[in-house]
């Protein structure tokens, strides 16, 4: 009988069912039966723990008690946790619990020794009984790893584990030191669809739950499908654009299912190939083997593929030949004009930074598909703050036309090239085969003729689904929404997210001040956050080895505080030579951290991820630091000596690279910048939003 609620559980009751004794297994599957017909108290099995928390239930099997709190429809498991003496209820106290600080909205989950980041190490915590194989098999931990996790000890031995993924460290810690229940009320709730899955996951014949969305976004998974036209969704970091872009293939898989097909093509795509990565993954998860549907590509893969279907083999230039290129193009070129036309032209292109001048050529010129000087003469140049008269389109004019060339001559082209002769082939009509709908995420990122390839390659223009958040543009600094409605005509279905369910209001709030005036987007929306926690950290260092302590002492400390792996930890750093040098640093000290590139990175490795914040975009770990600002140049030395505008515009985009850096953390964030820096970046760390502690 359908009793109108539905079960969700957090994460950590999976885990704790998933390790829980065979032998009452059916009794406590019971309970929750029980729970399902009706969550209210009734002063027998059921009981409210007000004591506790306003919210907080328990209902009792055995051993064993269940811990839930319920909302109609939802009734929420939280813990499942085992007494084993006969104890009445007045006596479970927070300690049980692992700690529930009664008021949740006034909790600071404290990290110890967060105020002090250089105090002496903790001592390590013995694990309260040993892993056994026989606990191992019950938590259906792979027997590869028996041999390594049987001789663990301490709870450090757990957090650092190399060779051992996050996912069984994180298994095991959970049921070694339950959570404290104010930590399980911060997790998602995911999904129980029928009660029997329960026992399906603990045969092993079902590996994972889906995530419970909240009604607005669930609303945004199936918004405007039968629409004429494509759908735009916008939102702050956190809102969960991706994770609706996810569930939207899903969805469209399912609506096509029922229309009789079964030879559905889906491109999801996005920029940069870490985001490809971890999509896959998630994709993986949700569809199970629905994913052969699925094409998951880079908008420059989908390009290539495409020239190469058009017969060509791009040759692409790499940055480096670009700005060689570039070097040879500007002392080739000859300016038209007067004595004083030819002068003022030379002037313009000598006051210009390299990466501007090519920045202008890539995302103004070619980007937009600009074919004649008419036309960039009067072309619009969004985010490029420099202003340029006619005379000094014409100087960027004649220097693109010289490149163009040389470019010809050596038989390469750039990406941006590449990809607007994408576009071009399949406008032609020369390509047919089309997906049943493209999904678009982190478009801020994208060209605009990568856009208008992308739209061009869906059947049906309803079924193309973009989400963006201008702020996190770090590719260009050209973003902007006109661009975005022009190619896509969204007319009304453009929907904005304002929930954040990544990170602390702590940590979004700090950021968004960080932010300020490198936004791009600056309406503003309401802010709302699910999740709370202790103000993100700034300390300055005068050295690598000062760093290295912070960062060790960080990682440890955030670790055992919120009970997570190595694989939960990140350093986002600017430059690939900053990252490569942290992470050996690490190594040196014996922890287990690898700088990875966006191509090679692997979230299920259980060490800290070294990477760097560019291809940190759109990705999130539980604890990160931003640092390596000391040994790079990337925040002192401005390319040649820019303008004001230039340097405005090539600060605000930076800043926007800070804010997403800082904006992948869930739940603690440091950043680590160097005493003596003078980079506005390094600024801008108001100390009512940060933790801006004085060094010992
Ligand atoms: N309803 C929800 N309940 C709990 N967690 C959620 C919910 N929606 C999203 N999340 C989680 O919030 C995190 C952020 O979601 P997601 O990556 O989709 O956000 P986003 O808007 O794409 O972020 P960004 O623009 O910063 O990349 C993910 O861990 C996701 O699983």
């Amino acid at each position: 009988m359908d009793s109108g609620w539905y079960t969700t559980m957090k994460p950590s009751f999976r885990d704790e069912w998933m390790a829980l004794p065979h032998k009452e297994v059916q009794q406590i599957h019971e309970k929750i039966k029980l729970l399902e017909q009706d969550p209210t108290p009734d002063a027998k099995v059921k009981k409210q723990l007000k004591h506790l928390h306003p919210r907080l239930h328990r209902i009792r099997s055995g051993h064993y008690r269940i811990f839930y709190t319920f909302e109609k429809p939802h009734v929420s498991l939280l813990a499942l946790r085992r007494r084993d003496d006969d104890t009445y209820d007045e006596e479970i106290d927070a300690e049980f619990l692992g700690g529930l600080v009664p008021e949740l909205r006034l909790a600071q989950p404290g990290i110890p020794g967060w105020e002090a980041p250089y105090t002496n190490e903790p001592t390590a915590k013995r694990l309260p009984q040993p892993i056994t194989e026989e606990l191992l098999t019950r938590l259906q931990i792979p027997g590869e790893y028996f041999p390594r996790l049987v001789h663990l000890q301490t709870e450090d031995d757990l957090l650092d584990c190399p060779d051992v993924p996050s996912a069984v460290l994180d298994k095991l810690l959970e049921y070694m030191f339950p959570r404290p229940l104010q930590q399980v009320m911060q997790q998602p709730d995911l999904h129980v669809q029928h009660l029997d899955d329960l026992l399906r996951f603990k045969e092993g014949e079902l590996i994972s739950f889906l995530l419970k969305l909240s009604p607005e976004q669930e609303k945004y998974v199936n918004w405007g499908m039968k629409a004429s036209g494509p759908t735009l969704l916008k939102g702050l970091p956190g809102t969960g654009k991706s994770t609706i872009a996810l569930y939207r293939v899903r969805s469209i898989i399912a609506e096509l299912r029922k229309q009789g097909r079964d030879d559905i093509r889906i491109l999801f795509t996005t920029y940069t190939n870490a985001l490809i990565n971890s999509s896959l993954q998630l994709l993986e998860q949700l569809l199970g083997t629905d994913i052969r549907f699925v094409d998951v590509q880079t908008a420059d893969r989908v390009a290539i593929k495409l020239l190469s279907h058009a017969g060509r083999t791009p040759h692409i230039m790499n940055d480096s030949e670009m700005n060689t290129l570039l070097q040879h193009a500007i002392q080739k070129t000859r300016f038209d004009g007067s004595e004083q036309q030819k002068q003022s032209q030379k002037q313009t292109i000598e006051q210009m930074s390299l990466d501007y001048l090519l920045q202008e050529i890539n995302q103004v010129i070619v980007a937009r598909q600009l074919h004649t000087l008419k036309d960039y003469l009067t072309a619009a140049r969004p985010g490029r703050k420099l202003p340029l008269r006619g005379i000094q389109r014409r100087a960027v004019w004649s220097i693109f036309e010289t490149l163009q060339q040389s470019l010809a001559q050596q038989g390469k082209i750039t990406w941006r090239q590449a990809r607007a002769m994408a576009e071009a082939y399949v406008a032609q009509g020369a390509y047919t085969q089309f997906y049943d709908a493209v999904i678009i995420d982190e478009a801020q990122d994208l060209d605009p003729s990568s856009l208008r390839l992308l739209v061009h390659l869906c059947k049906q223009s309803n079924r193309i689904f973009v989400t963006a958040d201008a702020n996190q543009s770090i590719y260009g600094s050209g973003f902007n929404w006109s661009d975005v409605h022009q190619d896509l005509k969204f007319q009304g279905r453009t929907a904005i997210l304002h929930a954040n369910y990544r990170s602390t209001r702590e940590i979004g709030e700090a950021a968004q001040n960080y932010l300020a005036e490198g936004a791009l987007d600056t309406d503003t929306e309401e802010r709302l956050y699910v999740n709370n926690g202790p103000q993100p950290i700034m300390r300055r260092i005068q050295d690598q080895r000062q760093q290295l302590q912070l960062l060790v002492s960080f990682f440890r400390q955030a670790r055992s505080a919120y009970r997570m792996s190595s694989g939960a930890c990140a350093v986002l750093c600017p430059t690939i030579k900053s990252g490569r040098a942290i992470a050996e640093d690490f190594t040196r000290q014996g922890l287990d951290a690898t700088f990875m590139t966006g191509q090679e990175l692997d979230l299920k490795r259980s060490c800290i991820k070294v990477i760097t914040l560019r291809s940190a975009k759109g990705l999130e770990f539980p604890i990160v630091a931003l640092a390596g600002f000391l040994e790079s140049t990337w925040h002192t030395t401005m390319p040649h000596t820019p303008s004001d505008e230039e340097r405005e515009e090539y600060l605000s985009l930076e800043r926007r690279t800070m804010f997403v850096g800082m904006t992948r953390a869930m739940r603690a964030l440091l950043v680590v910048t160097p005493e003596d820096s003078t980079s506005p970046l390094m600024q801008g760390f108001d100390r009512q939003y940060w933790n801006v502690g004085e060094q010992s």
